[in-house]
């Protein structure tokens, strides 16, 4: 919500708190039916605008004229815009998060109109890049579940898929390796974040947890709950498996045996909730990179992802961050990994504010190519509402 919003809504707060206590009113109860006939109302009057957009969606369709496939219609830059202005207008009383989910919503059904947006994911179904697949495309979007985020990255750059959804970051964790290592050596390009809190939960057959001798999950979701699983099952084997989903698959063919796992995969797999939220941290968040063929146009408030490879040399970490102080960009991670290039040559992977279309961004991209053994562009991408 928009600070100046905020500072509008305390200030009333303030402004109430001070005034003398009211005589209670007597509460007047609403007349039920007469409640929801203004319901019927409006309901009618949304269901008539939403129509009303989806033909104006389907124009704009037109207007991009005949274009090769729905990837060609989907413009990320212009849906970050309308769900910034969902934000600023929200008065409540329901929280911006979920009129954000409604919206996306709308945006993926009216896109839908043309053919829906094809999504790879890490499956199988119930993982939390399904979730985050959701939660960024809409359900009118059709999820691609596949065996690792490898995958995902193999399947976009055939064109089987039309963008991936892949995991690069957790909040308590740090970075994922293994994906950011996938960029080196891959023609894909980042489209888009999205931030998914995460809750985990104990998920078994029997529902009992003086049953469990095994737990199955990802090495990352283990992580997430291990003080957990210390003081409540420090006797229990952990086993880390290729998804959360592959670890509920798993826990329904044993009764002593339990997955870690989102509570999706519970109703997927036909498993009982032993115990849950069961993460460490309350505010568990991992953040996923929209991987797709191209970069797309700013749309406000974007983000670059850069890979700059360079030589171990002295003073080569500050000369990669020079440029970026100078030109006034901000940087909000930096994260080195062997290049697989050569021996001792690195690749540092840069997230800075602005987009590439930018002045000031462009010539720190020129600074550093004068450097550099190379300066890969991975994407510009807005920054994830919501
Ligand atoms: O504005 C567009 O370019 C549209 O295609 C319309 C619309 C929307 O429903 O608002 C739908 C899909 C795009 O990804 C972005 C926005």
């Amino acid at each position: 919500m928009a600070e100046r919003k905020k500072a509008a809504k305390k200030a009333k707060k303030v402004a109430t708190r001070a005034k003398p206590a009211p005589v209670a009113a007597p509460e007047v109860k609403p007349d039920l039916l007469a409640v929801r006939a203004q319901i019927d109302g409006i309901d009618h009057q949304i269901q008539a605008l939403i129509a009303e957009r989806a033909e104006f969606a389907r124009q704009v369709g037109k207007a991009k004229g005949k274009l090769a496939a729905a990837v060609d219609y989907y413009r990320p830059e212009r849906e970050a815009q309308v769900l910034r202005r969902v934000v600023d207008r929200n008065e409540g009383p329901l929280a911006d998060d979920v009129l954000v989910r409604l919206f996306r919503e709308i945006m993926s059904a009216c896109l839908a109109q043309q053919e829906p947006l094809k999504i790879g994911y890490l499956g199988p179904e119930g993982t939390f890049s399904q979730q985050a697949v959701q939660k960024h495309f809409g359900h009118s979007a059709k999820g691609l579940p596949l065996a690792s985020v490898e995958e995902v990255f193999d399947e976009v750059a055939a064109g089987h898929a039309d963008f991936g959804v892949v995991p690069v970051e957790n909040s308590g964790q740090g970075t994922i390796q293994s994906t950011l290592d996938l960029f080196l050596s891959s023609p894909l390009k980042i489209c888009g974040e999205v931030e998914l809190r995460v809750h985990q939960y104990l998920l078994s057959r029997t529902g009992h947890i003086e049953d469990i001798e095994r737990v199955y999950s990802h090495g990352l979701s283990l992580a997430q709950c291990k003080s957990w699983l210390r003081q409540h099952l420090p006797k229990s084997e952990k086993i880390a498996v290729s998804s959360n989903a592959e670890a509920a698959r798993r826990a329904r063919n044993a009764d002593d045996a339990a997955a870690i796992a989102g509570e999706n995969a519970a109703h997927v797999y036909g498993l009982r909730i032993v115990a849950g939220p069961i993460e460490d941290r309350p505010d568990n968040t991992t953040r996923f990179l929209v991987i797709g063929r191209n970069v797309f146009p700013p749309s406000g408030n974007d983000r670059t992802s850069l890979m700059v490879f360079v030589r171990d040399q002295p003073g080569a970490l500050f000369r990669v961050l020079e440029p970026l102080a100078r030109r006034g960009v901000s940087m909000n991670r930096i994260e080195s990994r062997p290049a697989h290039t050569g021996l001792w040559q690195y690749a540092f992977f840069i997230d800075v504010g602005g987009h590439i279309d930018d002045a000031p961004l462009r010539d720190v991209v020129s600074d550093l190519e004068d450097f550099a053994e190379n300066v890969t562009v991975l994407g510009s991408y807005p920054v994830a509402v919501p």
